[in-house]
């Protein structure tokens, strides 16, 4: 017998003494909106729907009409739900927030409408990221207390892949379930249950058209990956959409690396909507997300688009980047220590 996506949540949501509903309504709003822009991608070429919108978001980038559109689609479907107090897109240049009813409004959604916006028109994967965040008791409006949050009090997060199937990716923290859609009912369908990514594997994946530009210890770990110093023969892979280059390495293994660069000194990702549900579901799904040093999770957010270098694949990959950088400071410190 199938399970459905709404199925799960509600067998989950028995499992949470307070449930009331009001998450399971706020995912079939997710679902539909990424339905409106599944049905969309199918015929983009037929609909119009490709090419620039001629505007300019607040990152400095040239917005997609299918960004447009991914965007109202998901701004529409959360925000008629009651129990939404603020949707953060990186779409927007602010959070949107609603004065809701009393007791009403108790999370708050943030989300990357369309991800690997470069790859619309050609016809390649993209997706839809998104995070939800309970919103602070303390405070009375949705104000951005709520909002950064460090990834470690998601409630849950996901992505939506658009490619030869459509799959949703969903954990709330108690294992990582793979949904996708079928046609013939409409309905995301349970197809990847309680998924882990292996601890390695054979795939690298970095836009390394940047390298002479990355810090010295990424380019020493791509040299390493290169030449299989880690005795594990490696591949490398780059679709240039975030959640289909991530979506290869849960299933796969290996790593993939978005480093700083001269251009984004701080990472071009996003931490809020494009770093922090990736990492969750990564950690959820045995594997480990770094900003180089530091897990994604742990971090606190300074703004709603700050940006954020990004290592996250399985466990001993990452844990090899790691150790990639600590042994000069561990040979530094021997030094010093004679
Ligand atoms: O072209 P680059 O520099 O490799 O960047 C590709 C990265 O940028 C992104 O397209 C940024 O996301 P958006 O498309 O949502 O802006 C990621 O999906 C992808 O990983
Ligand atoms: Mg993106
Ligand atoms: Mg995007």
């Amino acid at each position: 017998m199938i399970t459905t996506f709404q199925q799960h949540i509600l067998h989950q949501q028995r499992e949470v003494p307070y449930a009331s509903g009001d998450f399971s309504w706020l995912l079939s709003g997710l679902t539909l909106a990424a339905k409106m822009i599944e049905a969309k991608i199918r015929c983009a070429g037929l609909c119009n729907i490709v090419g620039t919108a001629g505007q300019t978001n607040i990152q400095g980038e040239t917005q997609q009409k299918l960004d447009v559109f991914a965007n109202e689609a998901l701004l529409h479907c959360l925000g008629v739900r009651d129990c939404v107090a603020a949707l953060v897109s990186e779409e927007n240049d602010e959070p949107v927030t609603f004065d809701r009813p009393p007791g009403e409004g108790k999370y708050v959604i943030v989300f990357d409408p369309l991800d690997g916006s470069s790859n619309i028109d050609v016809n390649v994967n993209v997706g839809t990221i998104f995070s939800i965040y309970r919103r602070k008791e303390d405070e009375r409006s949705s104000g951005l207390d709520s909002v950064l949050q460090p990834g470690n009090c998601q409630v849950a997060a996901g992505y939506v892949l658009y490619g030869p199937s459509t799959m949703l990716v969903y954990t709330a923290g108690r294992g990582v379930y793979g949904f996708t859609l079928d046609p013939t009912i409409g309905a995301f369908v349970l197809s990847h249950d309680r998924m882990q990514m292996p601890e390695r594997g054979k795939y690298y994946s970095c836009n390394e058209a940047n390298a002479a530009q990355f810090p010295e210890h990424y380019r020493s770990y791509l040299e390493d990956l290169r030449i299989s110093k880690a005795g594990q023969e490696y591949s490398s892979r780059y679709i240039g959409s975030l959640v289909a280059d991530f979506h290869r390495t849960l299933l796969k293994g290996g790593v993939f690396l978005y480093p700083p660069t001269a251009g984004h000194p701080e990472g071009k990702l996003r931490l809020l909507y494009e770093a922090n549900p990736l990492a969750l579901i990564a950690e959820q799904a045995g594997g480990l997300a770094i900003n180089g040093d530091e897990a994604i999770l742990n971090l606190q957010p300074r703004g709603i688009h700050q940006r954020t270098p990004l290592v996250v694949g399985g466990r001993s990959e990452v844990e090899r980047f790691l150790d990639l950088i600590r042994e000069p400071q561990l040979a530094r410190a021997e030094v010093e220590s004679l």
